[in-house]
């Protein structure tokens, strides 16, 4: 049995699909090692307001498949503030909150590497976000569902695209990484994508869609909203002038990317990584995060996940362009 005694759970910034899995993990790896484990609502919001609640095999029963939080999350303004994380620590001192695990995406590691430097708070992070852009791991718990609810949308746009002969241009989230824009793109089978990480070139793309259109007429371009031309709409306003004759229409799919049952990808990252999460603090780990390189976990410093936006492989952005429909095919 292990000396640690109570250790609390928190999911915060953007919810992915997934999270429920890893939390279940937690507690049910906590409670079986002889930890009682505390859920704390809303991420950093509900810690400096005191939300924190004793967590029971029962409470994470039935929860695996399910999407968003059962906790909770949020962002919150008042934890970046030292009397903001000053309240906090004292609620996690009422419980006798000794280690904390946090589910959640960079914003959440700067916000508990603030705690671990300032009060000396042991915590694990845990990648949990749709975005996919977290340094230390190849995958980020939601992602993988994320990037199926983004094609299976793809699919059906594209039978109403070619239907009407129009081109479509469908906003996925990704505020500073193309990570799920490239990806669904290729599995969408997309004709262009545009991403943060790359320069747009407007007159380029108008180009590329005459291009794709001398059979088809009909194409879907994929727009992470974080291009620095902005977002589907805006996109298609400026490459209108450069189209005449064609018909464009544009698609926001929004916060669906955000929902949903997880992936059996997202749920076994999930418990993998939730049960690795005790074993750690029961080991004395303090300031790691948890990725998985390949098929392995592995433990990185915290501080690697909160240094910027991972790049997406540019290796994706030319296997679409060698994909392209050629003029005489
Ligand atoms: N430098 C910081 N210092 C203290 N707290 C921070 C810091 N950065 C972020 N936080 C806290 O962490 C919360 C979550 O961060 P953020 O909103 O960036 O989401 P995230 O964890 O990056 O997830 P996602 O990007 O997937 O939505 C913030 O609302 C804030 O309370
Ligand atoms: O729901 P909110 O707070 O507007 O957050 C939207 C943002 O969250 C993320 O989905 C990450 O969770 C970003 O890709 C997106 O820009
Ligand atoms: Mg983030």
């Amino acid at each position: 049995m292990s000396k640690l005694k109570r250790i609390g759970v928190l999911t915060s910034g953007g919810d992915s699909p997934g999270m429920n899995a890893c939390i279940r993990a937690v507690v049910k790896a906590g409670i079986g090692k002889g930890i009682n484990v505390f859920g704390i609502e809303d991420g950093y919001k509900g810690m400096i307001e005191g939300r924190i609640r004793q967590l029971t095999y029962m409470d994470v029963n039935n929860i695996i498949h399910l999407g968003g939080t059962i906790l909770g999350t949020a962002r919150s303004e008042a934890f970046r503030t030292l009397e903001g994380r000053e309240q906090a620590v004292a609620n996690l001192k009422k419980h006798e909150i000794e280690a904390l695990i946090l589910i959640g995406g960079d914003g959440t590691y700067a916000g508990g590497m603030a705690l671990t430097k300032e009060f000396d708070i042991p915590i694990i992070g845990l990648p949990g976000t749709i975005d996919n852009d977290i340094h230390g791991t190849d995958f980020t718990i939601g992602y993988d569902t994320c990037l199926n609810t983004v094609v299976e949308a793809v699919d059906k746009i594209r039978d109403t695209a070619s239907s009407h002969h129009r081109v479509f241009f469908v906003e996925v989230m990704g505020r500073a990484s193309g990570y799920i824009a490239l990806n669904s793109a290729i599995a969408s089978g997309a004709e262009s994508v545009l991403i943060p990480e790359t320069l747009t070139e407007i007159q380029l793309l108008a180009k590329e869609i005459k291009n794709q259109n001398k059979g088809i007429r009909s194409s879907i371009i994929i727009v992470a909203e974080g291009d620095e031309e902005g977002g589907a709409k805006e996109i298609m306003e400026k490459v209108k002038p450069y189209l005449e004759g064609y018909e464009l229409r544009y698609s926001v799919l929004g916060h669906i990317q955000r929902g949903g049952s997880p992936s059996a990808f997202d749920r076994i990252l999930a418990t993998r990584m939730g049960v690795k999460a005790v074993d750690l603090l029961i080991e004395g780990k303090k300031s790691l995060m948890i990725g998985q390189i390949g098929r392995d976990l592995v433990c990185r410093n915290i501080l690697e996940g909160t240094t910027g936006n991972v790049s997406t492989d540019d290796s994706g952005i030319e296997l679409l362009k060698s994909l392209l429909t050629k003029g005489n095919f």
